[in-house]
C-alpha cells in the first residue's frame, strides 16, 4: 500500500518576505539605542541588519556606534526589545503587494502554508495576527520553536515535520542569504524575493528562482514542485 503523497507545502520567511516589518523593527532599535545616550542608526542601513534575530540587530546596532557589547548588555537591552517591539508589533509593518492573491492561487494549486522564522515565535505568530494572516500559516515556528535556528536545517526540517508535509514536496521562499543556506542544507528548493533584507543581491547565492514581485511566485513554485492547476 502507497501512502498519500503528502499536498506541497510552501514555507516562507517572515521578516523581509511575507511583511515589511524594517519600520516597527528599526523604531524599535531607534528608540533602544536613543535611550542608551547614542543616536539613531539611519533606515538603510538598519535595514540590511535584519534578518538574524533581534539579538543580533541589536549588537549591529551597537556595534555601527562602535560600542563593543558583552552577553550581559546584550541581554538586559534585548528584554527591553522585545517588549518595546511587542508593544508596537503592526504599528507600521504591512504584508509586501500581491502576497495574499499569490497565497490564493497557491492554494488553488493544492499548496499549503507554513512560516520558518527568526523571530521569535509569539512575536511572530502576535505580527501575523495583528495583519489578520495568521489563519493562512497554521504551522507558525520561530527562533525558539527548536533547539536551533537557521541557518540550521533543522529549523526548516521541524516546520515542515511540524506541517506534516515532506521535504520533497515542500518550497522555502526567503529575503536572505541565511533563507536560501537553510533551504540547500534541508535539499529543499528556495525562492528568493529580492525586495527583502540583504546587504548582497540574494542572486549572488544561487537560489533556485528570483522573484521580484508576488504575482510571479505561484508559477515559480508550480514549476519547481511540477504542479498543474485543477
Ligand atoms: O527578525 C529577524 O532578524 C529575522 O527574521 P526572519 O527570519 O523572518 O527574516
Ligand atoms: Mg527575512
Amino acid at each position: 500500500m502507497h501512502q498519500p503523497a503528502p499536498s506541497p507545502l510552501v514555507v516562507f520567511d517572515l521578516d523581509g518576505t511575507l511583511v515589511d516589518t524594517a519600520p516597527d523593527l528599526i523604531d524599535t532599535l531607534n528608540g533602544l539605542l536613543v535611550r542608551e545616550g547614542m543616536a539613531s542608526v539611519p533606515f538603510d542601513e538598519a535595514r540590511r541588519f535584519i534578518g538574524g534575530g533581534a539579538r543580533l540587530l541589536i549588537e549591529r546596532g551597537l556595534s555601527a556606534h562602535g560600542r563593543a557589547s558583552g552577553p550581559a548588555d546584550i541581554d538586559r537591552l534585548y528584554a527591553v526589545y522585545v517588549d518595546d517591539y511587542a508593544a508596537r508589533i503592526a504599528a507600521l509593518s504591512r504584508p509586501f503587494p500581491g502576497l495574499e492573491d499569490a497565497l490564493d492561487s497557491l492554494a488553488g494549486l493544492g499548496c499549503r502554508f507554513a512560516v520558518c522564522t527568526n523571530k521569535l515565535e509569539r512575536l511572530s505568530v502576535k505580527l501575523l495576527e495583528a495583519l489578520g494572516l495568521a489563519g493562512r500559516f497554521p504551522v507558525i515556528c520561530g527562533q525558539d520553536t527548536f533547539a536551533v535556528m537557521k541557518p540550521h536545517p533543522e529549523a526548516l526540517l521541524g516546520t515542515i515535520a511540524a506541517a506534516a508535509g515532506s521535504p520533497a514536496a515542500t518550497v522555502m521562499v526567503g529575503d536572505s542569504a541565511t533563507d536560501i543556506a537553510t533551504a540547500k542544507a534541508a535539499g529543499v528548493p528556495v525562492v528568493a524575493v529580492d525586495f527583502g533584507y540583504t546587504e548582497v543581491p540574494v542572486a549572488r547565492f544561487d537560489p533556485d528562482r528570483v522573484i521580484s514581485r508576488y504575482a510571479d511566485l505561484p508559477a515559480a513554485v508550480a514549476e519547481l514542485l511540477g504542479l498543474r492547476a485543477g
